[in-house]
């Protein structure tokens, strides 16, 4: 069992992450070379292929057993008036995935993905961070460990998402803390003015209450339960070799807490789309990653990842399947 009982030896597991295999990946380079299609032709596709090769360990992969994991928690600064929608809407909307009811559902059934929501106490919201932290490291170890444990080992792409309202405000605090600078806070699921100055100031007064800037001492001062689970998850795929596709805002930050601890935490993650929330771009900036896809999505649970699979898809269906130039009998340049 791996224990993930503190963040001591959470942060001993990431430095122990393994690597992907640099054969699998240039023989994955090599292949793409004889492929029926000039140098360089399928753009960032051909890259995509050659990463995902490296982290299954194997030169011609395709996707065949994707898992779409949301994770759902409450935050006690809700109760600082940030968001359009009451709390209530955060157990709401659980019941609505189990029922198969909501965006996320549609999308994994398309995509041939397996869909697990994980609901972490939700009648126990976290602390609210602008008087302390909003975990201790017991809760925020536990729900690290929720995340690792529901990655399935047989997926061979993880799509991560999640549901919390209030959890904009997490987000930006999370990278307020971890990147510095302003204008962190947006609008989340639809704030007016009034409730984005409320905000902005309890992501300052968060700030001012929690001085820890490590990676996981941010997780725990100002995350909450599912972005916790959402980092473990990331991890836990990684111990595995399995490839992950993040999705928006709420997601990218919590990537950007293990990202601060090692910076080679996420070289098994790609960006699966822009979110519409303002500084969605600051952050994936900061971490050097170029989104798949911007449709101007703000919805989170998992949906703008979700859409992302089929680019993978699209990616390895190409690099797997294509004739060479010398079985093709088609003449190089
Ligand atoms: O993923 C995103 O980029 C994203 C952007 C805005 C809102 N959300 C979702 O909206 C909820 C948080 O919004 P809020 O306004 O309550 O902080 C939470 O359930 C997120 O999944 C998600
Ligand atoms: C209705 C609703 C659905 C969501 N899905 C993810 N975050 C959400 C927030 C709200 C408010």
């Amino acid at each position: 069992m791996t224990d993930l009982t503190s963040l001591a030896a959470i942060r001993a597991i990431l430095a122990a992450a393994p690597d992907a295999s640099g054969a699998a990946r240039s023989a994955a380079a090599d292949r793409n070379l004889q492929l029926t299609k000039p140098p360089g032709a399928l753009g960032r596709l051909e890259d995509l292929a050659a990463w995902y090769a490296g982290w299954r360990n194997d030169p011609r992969p395709r996707i065949t057993a994707p898992q779409v994991l949301i994770f759902a928690g409450n935050h006690g600064v809700a109760a600082q008036g940030v968001s359009a929608f009451p709390v209530a809407v955060t157990a709401q909307m659980v019941e609505n995935f189990r029922a198969g009811g909501a965006a996320i559902n549609q999308l994994a059934e398309l995509a041939g993905a397996r869909l697990d929501v994980h609901a972490l106490d939700l009648d126990r919201p976290t602390a609210d961070f602008t008087q302390g932290a909003a975990m201790t490291e017991a809760e925020v170890c536990a729900a690290f460990a929720t995340g690792w444990t529901a990655v399935d080992p047989k997926t061979d792409l993880l799509v991560t998402g999640e549901m919390g309202i209030g959890n904009t405000t997490s987000a930006a605090a999370i990278a307020g803390a971890l990147l510095g600078g302003e204008g962190w806070a947006g609008r989340g699921t639809g704030v007016d003015d009034a409730g984005l100055a409320r905000k902005a100031a309890a992501i300052a007064q968060g700030l001012a209450a929690n001085p820890d800037r490590s990676g996981l001492g941010v997780l725990m001062a100002l995350g909450g339960r599912e972005v916790a689970a959402v980092a473990g998850a990331i991890a836990g795929a990684r111990a595995r070799r399995i490839p992950v596709i993040l999705d928006g805002f709420i997601c990218t930050a919590a990537a950007l807490c293990l990202h601060v601890e090692d910076a080679r935490a996420l070289d098994h993650c790609v960006a699966g789309h822009l979110s519409a929330e303002g500084a969605h771009d600051r952050m994936l900036a900061a971490l050097g990653m170029q989104p798949l896809l911007s449709l101007g999505l703000r919805l989170g649970e998992g949906s703008g990842a979700a859409l992302a699979i089929q680019v993978l898809r699209g990616a390895l269906a190409c690099h797997s399947g294509m004739a060479t130039f010398a079985e093709a009998g088609v003449s190089g340049a």
